[in-house]
């Protein structure tokens, strides 16, 4: 590689896409620097999916801890500590951020712990002041939340303050009908708290089957949480006792004691001198790219949720992966295929799903053929928990093909990872039901379904 410039490669953001993007790289014999605001493992490890899912774990022990009297356990003086959870899973994090570290070390990975801008063709500058030159340039930086506009928002908190509170809500209203809110919806929920989800719209978690998010509003109202649907937030204002007056549209004002947004989340391009380096940016701030994560300029390069393709954790890795790959591996460039990517919505109960809806399908097809298994799973019917689980399976009607598979159950995304493979694979029903069930499982349903 040239030695005119100070490395191979500088990446702006050691999130998902950036820290496995510069560990290849380095691994292809790049000489790659990495600079990090904050935390080196980003969104997903810091105050994303890692303490996410450990928070879906600690609060399904509420469930467990009721059901288990039916399987003849007594758990006496049963209590909840929210401050023990936050710091032991605060603990883990700092853990993982430690082993990221390590990683990019290993690989002779230059670490700046500070902001970076782009102030020339192939020039950053840290916030410290130094300046260094890299041949190609990634940016890697990832997306902030988004908040709605309305009187007060800076009294609302968002997923990167959850993580963190001293003490648990008693009554806390969440802005948003999409992952973020339903997943912290049925965490706080299960810990104790009251909760209500407030939707602009009418409808949660838009991409998903409609059968499928039905049933998660179906159970979510029975578990207590309540929902707000077509309305907006007029105003946030602090009251004396240290919680807050909302006011939504077409409904009284009421107070809680925390605000929550989770109102989508926008790319991390301000400030970055993408202008000055003439990198094209969409509508919305996303640095648009072709399939091969390039940007409008030769090289500079972007991937991940800065360029607002698909948000989550394994997309940032695959294009960060194949970015390395093409600018430094030995081979021809490789693409992400960005088709039938499986996804989860860790609420409680999770949904999983890949492919097509059931409406997707019908737009796009000739003929849909769909399968449903709607059924009570064996734990909850012993524990007399009246919470059904729903599979729904979708293929062409001429080949017979599984276009969709969508899933509201106890552990959907576990069952989901593998079903996907088969989707992805371009496999038929027939293949499925010529497949023996494990008995007795809910994944069986998968090869049952009629
Ligand atoms: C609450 C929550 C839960 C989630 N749960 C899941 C889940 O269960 N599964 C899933 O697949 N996805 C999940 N996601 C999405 C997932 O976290 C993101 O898609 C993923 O982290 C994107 O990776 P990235 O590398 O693009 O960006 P990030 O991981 O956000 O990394 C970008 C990094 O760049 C840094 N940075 C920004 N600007 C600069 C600068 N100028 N200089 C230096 N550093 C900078 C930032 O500090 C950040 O660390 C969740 C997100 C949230 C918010
Ligand atoms: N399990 C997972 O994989 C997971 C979990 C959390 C987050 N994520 C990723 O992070 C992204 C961000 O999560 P999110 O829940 O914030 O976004 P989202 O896109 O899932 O949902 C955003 C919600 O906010 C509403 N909204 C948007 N603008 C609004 C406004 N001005 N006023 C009121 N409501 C508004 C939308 O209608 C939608 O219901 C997701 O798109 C996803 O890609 C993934």
């Amino acid at each position: 590689m040239s030695d005119s410039y100070d490395f191979d490669l500088f990446t702006i953001g050691a999130g998902s896409g950036g820290v496995r993007a510069s560990r290849v790289s380095a691994a292809h014999g790049a000489r790659v620097a990495i600079a990090e605001e904050h935390r080196v493992g980003g969104t997903c490890v810091i105050r994303g999916c890692v303490p996410k899912k450990m928070l879906v774990y600690g609060a399904h022990f509420a469930e467990d801890l009721e059901d288990c009297q039916k399987f003849g356990w007594t758990v006496e003086g049963k209590s909840f500590d929210w401050v023990k959870l936050r710091d032991n899973v605060l603990d883990d994090v700092s853990r993982i951020e430690d082993a990221y570290t390590d990683t990019l070390e290993n690989h002779d990975v230059t670490i700046f712990k500070e902001r970076a801008e782009i102030t020339g063709p192939h020039e950053i500058t840290l916030a410290s002041g130094k300046t260094v030159t890299a041949k190609y340039i990634l940016i890697a930086t990832g997306a902030h939340p988004h908040l709605p506009d309305c009187e007060g928002t800076e009294h609302g908190i968002t997923s990167n303050e959850a993580f963190h509170l001293d003490e648990l809500p008693k009554k806390v209203i969440i802005a948003g009908g999409g992952y973020i809110a339903n997943e912290f919806a049925g965490i706080f929920n299960e810990f104790g708290s009251r909760v209500c989800v407030v939707n602009r719209g009418d409808t949660l978690l838009r991409q998903y089957d409609e059968a499928v998010r039905d049933r998660l509003l179906q159970i979510s109202i029975m578990k207590g949480i309540d929902f707000k649907f077509n309305t907006v937030f007029e105003y946030i204002k602090p009251c004396d006792d240290g919680g807050y007056f909302v006011k939504l549209s077409n409904c009284d004002e009421e107070r809680v004691d925390l605000v929550m947004f989770a109102t989508g989340r926008v790319p991390n391009t301000k400030g970055l001198g993408l202008n000055k380096a003439g990198v094209e940016l969409g509508d919305k701030g996303e640095v648009i790219v072709d399939r091969f994560s390039k940007t409008n300029v030769d090289h500079i390069y972007a991937v991940g949720d800065v360029t607002d393709r698909v948000q989550l954790t394994p997309v940032a890795i695959r294009e960060g992966q194949a970015f390395a790959d093409s600018v430094f591996g030995p081979s021809d460039p490789v693409a992400v295929d960005h088709t039938c990517i499986p996804s989860a919505v860790f609420s409680h109960p999770p949904i999983a799903a890949v492919g097509m809806t059931e409406g997707e399908a019908k737009n796009s097809l000739g003929s849909v053929k769909v399968y449903l298994s709607d059924f009570r799973a064996m734990k909850n019917v012993v524990a007399g928990r009246n919470e059904r689980s729903l599979f729904k399976m979708i293929c062409d009607g001429d080949s017979g093909r599984i276009v969709g598979i969508h899933m509201i159950a106890p552990e959907a995304p576990e069952m989901m990872q593998a079903a996907a493979i088969a989707v992805k694979a371009g496999l038929t029903k027939a293949d499925f039901d010529a497949t023996t069930a494990i008995h007795p499982t809910m994944a069986e349903e998968l090869v049952l379904m009629r």
